[in-house]
C-alpha cells in the first residue's frame, strides 16, 4: 500500500470501447477478478440516467472485489455514490475539471480524490495542498484513447516523488510500455485500451501485471 492506497493496475472504463451496461458490466468484473487494483469510470455522455444506473453497478461490482470505484469528473455524481458506499467512492479531477479543494470538502477526508497533473511539478504541488490523494501524470507514451493529451518526459515521476503521494502514470501504458513507467516511479499504472480493447480482458490484465513482476517486491517497495 502506499499513501492508504494500492499499487499496481489502475484500469479506466471507455464508453466506446465498452458502449452499453452489459459490455462495461462484464468488461470490469473480468478485469477486477483479474488483479486491477483500482477502477475508474469514465464515461463524456450526457446522459446522467445511464451515467447513474452503470456507476451504481459498478459501486456494487467493486464492493464486491474490495476495489475502490473512481467517479471520473462527476462530484455530484461521486456524492451520491458516497452516501450509499462510503470509502469506496472516489473522485479523479482534471485541471479543467472540480476545483479539487472543493471536492475534498465536499466527500470529506478520507476519500480516494485523484489530479491530473500532466508534466507539471506545479500543478502537482497545488493538487497536494487542495489534498489530492495521488498525483497522475502523463502522457508518457502515445495513447489510443487521447492521443492530444500533452505528452510528459517519465523523469517527472521521480521527481514527483518529493510530495510523498503516490503517482499515477498514463497514456499508453501496455504491456511493451508498463514496467518502464513502473521503475520510473509511478505506484499506479493507468490503463484504458491495452485493457478493454481486448477480446480477452482477463488475459489482458495479466500480460500486464507480468510485466510488473516481481509483482510481491512491487507491492511491498
Ligand atoms: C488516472 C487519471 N489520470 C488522468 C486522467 C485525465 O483526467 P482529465 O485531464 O480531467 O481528462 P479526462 O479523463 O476527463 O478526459 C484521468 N481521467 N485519470
Ligand atoms: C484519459 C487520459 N488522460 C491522459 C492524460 O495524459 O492526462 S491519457 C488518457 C488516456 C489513457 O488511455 P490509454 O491507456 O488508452 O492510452
Ligand atoms: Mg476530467
Amino acid at each position: 500500500m502506499s499513501g492508504g492506497l494500492p499499487q499496481g493496475l489502475y484500469a479506466i472504463t471507455d464508453s466506446q470501447l465498452l458502449p452499453d451496461d452489459h459490455s462495461l458490466l462484464a468488461a470490469c468484473e473480468q478485469a477486477l477478478a483479474a488483479g486491477v487494483v483500482l477502477l475508474q469510470y469514465r464515461d463524456k455522455s450526457a446522459d446522467a440516467a445511464r451515467r447513474w444506473r452503470e456507476a451504481t453497478a459498478l459501486a456494487a461490482l467493486c464492493e464486491r472485489f474490495g476495489v475502490t470505484l473512481i467517479v471520473n469528473d462527476d462530484l455530484a455524481l461521486a456524492e451520491r455514490l458516497q452516501q450509499r458506499w462510503g470509502g469506496r467512492v472516489g473522485l479523479h479531477l482534471g485541471q479543467q475539471d472540480t476545483p479539487l479543494a472543493l471536492a475534498r470538502q465536499r466527500l470529506g477526508g478520507a476519500a480516494i480524490i485523484g489530479a491530473t497533473c500532466h508534466a507539471s511539478l506545479t500543478l502537482a504541488a497545488q493538487a497536494a495542498d487542495a489534498g489530492a490523494s495521488y498525483l497522475a501524470f502523463g502522457r508518457f507514451f502515445a495513447s489510443r484513447t487521447k492521443p492530444e493529451a500533452p505528452p510528459a518526459p517519465l523523469a517527472v515521476l521521480g521527481e514527483a516523488a518529493r510530495f510523498g503521494l503516490p503517482r499515477v502514470a498514463i497514456g499508453g501504458i501496455e504491456a511493451a510500455t508498463i514496467a518502464t513507467a513502473r521503475d520510473a516511479g509511478a505506484e499506479l499504472l493507468a490503463v484504458v485500451n491495452a485493457i478493454f480493447a481486448s477480446p480477452d480482458i482477463a488475459a489482458a490484465v495479466r500480460a500486464l501485471d507480468t510485466r510488473l513482476t516481481p509483482i510481491s517486491e512491487f507491492r511491498n517497495r
